[in-house]
């Protein structure tokens, strides 16, 4: 197989194990109090009634609408699509979200129900949540999933390599799973509460990007311990230090456990005070969430109203 080059600032330390290795352990390590407390500090600011408003329709832009159920259905998918074109039927100044992600059997139901829109069909793959499975099932995983429709790949990385030391082994998976993902872009999703440290999660970063990452992802959604602020902006401060060393620009999408549009602010927060405005918008930064676009709908009718709508007002997440 032909297999994508390496930036070349990166040919040395993906030469071999034992130099990727030394590659990833000689990045800074994490102060995990210093972390939390900035995470923690950034999450308290308060902004402005206009700002407030401003963020709540770029946090629902932002919005990957996510189902993930064994029990998902035809119908149920063609549901989400139609709410993500029009999250709000009584207000078409809502804007749609950014994308509509779904395991692989069902993303050509959504892009038939998503055609002529600009909402993207974003699929996990790569034998999702888990990740095990032989690398030519996780390839033909992306493969089908691309050519039913999907726009954008979520792969999730083999965690028990990657804690055992494996390094090169993930990195070379990403490679081959990018290439299988052909023009849709990359998300690869570390599942950062299986990291174990603060340290992992910044190497891990590293090496996603280095392997050709387009996104990269906090959580599968599947796990107790999902997007955090913490591990957010330790993946916020990667890329954009991968910004500043090789000019490339890769995304973010913190995913799992946000429900609440007052979650949301904080991580727009820390996007603009850690990346940077050039995050800002949805081509760069997501949120992977089966549940939040309800309360920003919510809080986008109380700012325009003053007042909270009926329950009746949103559709059933
Ligand atoms: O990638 C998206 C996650 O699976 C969604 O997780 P959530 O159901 O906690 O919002």
């Amino acid at each position: 197989m032909t297999m994508p080059t390496t930036a070349p600032a990166f040919a040395d330390a993906t030469s071999s194990d034992s130099a990727l290795r030394r590659f990833l352990h000689g990045l800074p390590g994490v102060d995990p109090v210093g972390l939390e407390a900035r995470a923690a500090s950034l999450g308290t600011r308060s902004i402005k009634a206009t700002a407030k408003a401003y963020a709540i329709d770029l946090a629902i832009s932002m919005i990957d609408l996510t189902t993930l159920e064994g029990a998902d259905t035809p119908g149920k998918v063609r549901a989400l699509a139609a709410k993500a074109v029009h999250p709000d039927p009584t207000d078409r100044t809502t804007p749609a979200t950014a994308a509509v992600c779904v395991y692989p059997d069902m993303a050509a139901t959504a892009r038939a129900a998503l055609a002529g829109t600009d909402v993207k069909v974003a699929s996990v793959a790569t034998a999702f949540p888990a990740g095990r499975a032989a690398l030519d099932v996780k390839l033909a995983d992306t493969r089908d999933a691309v050519e039913a429709g999907a726009d954008e790949i979520d792969m999730v990385i083999d965690r028990g390599a990657f804690l055992a030391g494996g390094y090169l082994k993930v990195f070379e998976e990403i490679r081959a799973v990018k290439e299988a993902s052909g023009p849709a872009r990359l998300k690869v999703i570390f599942e950062t509460g299986e990291l174990s440290t603060y340290d992992n999660i910044r190497r891990a970063s590293w090496l996603g990007m280095m392997a050709g990452a387009d996104f990269i992802k906090t959580s599968t959604g599947k796990v107790a311990v999902n997007a955090t602020p913490a591990s957010t902006l330790l993946m916020l401060e990667a890329v954009r230090d991968f910004r500043a060393q090789t000019g490339v620009q890769v995304g973010v999408k913190p995913a799992g456990g946000i429900r609440t549009s007052k979650d949301a602010v904080k991580f727009l927060v820390l996007v603009n005070e850690t990346a940077g405005r050039d995050w800002l918008d949805n081509h760069w930064f997501r949120f992977g969430a089966s549940s939040l676009l309800n309360d920003l709908l919510m809080q986008r009718q109380k700012l325009a109203t003053g007042r909270y709508s009926g329950p009746d007002y949103v559709t059933v997440d």
